[in-house]
């Protein structure tokens, strides 16, 4: 199937619905302030890394060599292998890129640009792919293409269904196998029965192998049956911890070929060519996809600015984007983690906290970001990542019903003026309104983010939390069916365990809102690492240093926020815990 006939065309996701919310909203449309002084502030892009291409290749450069295997490493195989991309779009720790490479003389790498993926969604029919997040998938395939061909192939990229494409260049090419990696929610699993069965039809006996590789720790390695995982977070965290071992990262070797004679490779896109309105990023994050990017944002540099952030930034990795997109492995942030000394640039107040040993460091750190401490902080956040890709083989579609996997009964509403309200940014409380927007102008938002407008849309508006979670599949730059369902069924408490059931009380805060009130025609996105770029720059930490105190374990969600005038000049800043407790 030619690009070009791929799906209809979808809007801009924020185009899609039009009406307004009058009775919400007297004062004039945030969105045209936003725009005005979006244009005024187009300088304001925060690129995500830092790096520009130079770097980012010479960053990358290095990690490819560290990673290497051996040249001397030996390739028995015989034959053509297909290597089918996926959410794996990386060359290193690419486990299915080594096996087709050892299995074959000849490789053959292929993405396959599937309509399904363009569609809608599953209830709500949002766009499927946002604009931002198809952009991203396109520089992640760019990037593929060009470190491929440093290693002596190449991509061929083609629109259609990988059931249709697979066994016909099988056919063609005499492959004896399909390698790709495993994926665990219905959609993809269909995906995969539909390429297995054409496979059989083609009738040259290909075989399709799946191989496990999005976590980091291996499927296999867990000290139970995926089936029987735990319902509680923390059990089945210190069960990996005590029992399982990460396994290193694959070795790719530096050369990669030959590739069998194609004679059309196949153009990356335009996003016009796959039906999706292009949209700029005007203001906040600017993320750059693929592999080199995600290997650029290396971790010394993250852990620099995390450090910084302790003073005031936003810090979190940003990792997910990249691992979302498989430009970067899990067990890789893993590896280059721990080549670190983690206590050498750290305050000696705060090490006890290391020097504990591991199980009381875990335990402080579960669900904080104390990024002053290490980095270590990352990969505990990662094991909640490994937890819901597990949890999705257990719960099967349950993580997508209205009830979640322990079926909840409930009465939720479906109000589309309400729902667009919260999509908008319209709401009229300043947290959930910049966190809305800077969702869709730059596709993240932070973790914190994202649990209180979770919150606020099941509990204070009473709406089916499935229209937040499709909202968050449109537009998030690192949507993961598993992460993102998962942690949606948590939020609005019908996840497997009954107690994640958090409520963030942000209609309470008058007071909060009070103060912020008189600026909040001059709101816009919150901006990133704290930078005060924005009117309203909202960062929420759980973990940080409050009149002149240490809230290390506290686990009620603080704001920290500035209050900017048109011009950019700070005109208030404070900060405010959303749920008061005994201490405040
Ligand atoms: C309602 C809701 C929806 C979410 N949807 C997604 C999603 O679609 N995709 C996604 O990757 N994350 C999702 N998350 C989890 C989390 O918000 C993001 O992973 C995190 O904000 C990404 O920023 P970071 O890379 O800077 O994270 P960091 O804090 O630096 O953490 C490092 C990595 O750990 C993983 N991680 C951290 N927290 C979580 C978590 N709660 N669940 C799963 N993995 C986690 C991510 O891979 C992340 O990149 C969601 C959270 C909520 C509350
Ligand atoms: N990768 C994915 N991204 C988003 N949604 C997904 C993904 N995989 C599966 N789903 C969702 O899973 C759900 C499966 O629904 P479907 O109608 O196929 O089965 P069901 O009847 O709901 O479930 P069951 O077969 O368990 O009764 C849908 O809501 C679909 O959108």
């Amino acid at each position: 199937m030619a690009v070009s006939s791929l799906s209809s065309p979808l809007t801009h996701p924020l185009r899609r619905f039009s009406f307004h919310l009058s009775h919400l909203s007297k004062k004039p449309p945030v969105s045209s302030l936003f725009l005005c002084s979006a244009a005024k502030m187009s300088g304001h892009i925060h690129r995500v890394p830092a790096l520009d291409e130079e770097e980012m290749a010479s960053v990358a450069g290095k990690t490819f060599e560290r990673y290497a295997l051996p040249s001397s490493a030996k390739r028995n195989g015989k034959g053509v292998a297909i290597l089918w991309f996926r959410n794996d779009l990386r060359v290193l720790d690419n486990e299915a890129l080594y096996r087709a490479w050892s299995s074959s003389d000849t490789l053959l790498p292929v993405y396959c640009l599937d309509p399904r993926l363009f569609h809608t969604t599953h209830y709500f029919s949002f766009p499927k792919t946002g604009a931002l997040r198809g952009a991203f998938l396109m520089e992640c395939l760019a990037d593929l293409r060009k470190n491929l061909i440093k290693r002596g192939v190449n991509l061929l990229i083609r629109s259609g269904k990988p059931e249709d494409i697979l066994p016909s260049l099988a056919k063609d090419f005499g492959a004896h196998t399909v390698f790709g990696h495993k994926e665990t929610c219905s959609e993809e699993l269909q995906v995969e029965r539909l390429v297995d069965q054409a496979l059989k039809g083609v009738g040259n006996g290909t075989k399709l192998e799946l191989i496990w590789g999005s976590t980091m720790y291996h499927k296999d390695d867990l000290p139970f049956d995926v089936l029987d995982l735990p319902d509680m977070y923390t059990q089945f965290r210190k069960s990996v911890e005590a029992k399982c071992r990460i396994r290193s990262s694959t070795r790719i070797p530096i050369s990669l070929g030959p590739t069998p004679s194609v004679d059309n490779w196949g153009d990356v896109p335009t996003l016009g060519q796959l039906g999706i309105e292009p949209q700029e990023v005007t203001r906040g994050m600017r993320f750059v996809g693929g592999e080199c990017a995600g290997v650029g944002r290396d971790l010394l540099k993250v852990y620099k600015e995390t450090r910084n952030g302790m003073l005031g930034a936003d810090y979190s990795t940003k990792f997910s984007p990249w691992l979302a997109f498989g430009c970067i492995s899990p067990r890789f942030i893993y590896e280059e983690v721990r080549s670190f000394n983690p206590l050498s640039n750290v305050p000696k107040a705060h090490r006890s906290f290391h020097l504990c040993g591991k199980h009381l460091q875990v335990q402080r750190y579960e669900r904080e970001r104390v990024a002053n401490n290490s980095t270590y902080w990352v990969l505990f956040e990662l094991i909640w990542r490994d937890y819901f890709r597990f949890l999705s083989i257990k719960c099967g579609n349950s993580l997508f019903h209205l009830g979640g996997p322990r079926n909840v009964q409930g009465e939720w509403s479906q109000d589309k003026k309400l729902f667009e309200s919260w999509r908008d940014g319209k709401t009229g409380y300043p947290i959930i309104d910049a966190n809305m927007k800077e969702l869709s102008t730059t596709g993240f938002m932070s973790n914190r983010g994202r649990q209180i407008v979770c919150s606020f849309l099941v509990r204070d508006m009473g709406l089916d939390w499935r229209m937040g979670a499709e909202w968050f599949e449109t537009c998030l730059l690192d949507y993961d069916p598993c992460s993102n369902y998962g942690n949606w069924t948590y939020g609005a408490g019908v996840g497997n365990d009954p107690r994640e059931d958090r409520y963030f009380s942000i209609p309470k805060q008058m007071h909060w809102r009070k103060k912020i009130q008189p600026e909040s025609n001059s709101w816009a996105p919150p901006l990133i690492g704290g930078m005060r770029l924005g009117m309203f720059t909202a960062r929420s930490v759980s973990c940080f240093q409050f009149r002149g105190r240490w809230f290390s374990n506290c686990c009620r969600p603080y704001l920290a926020y500035s209050v900017l005038d048109t011009q950019g000049r700070l005109k208030h800043k404070g900060e405010q815990c959303t749920r008061p407790g005994p201490r405040d």
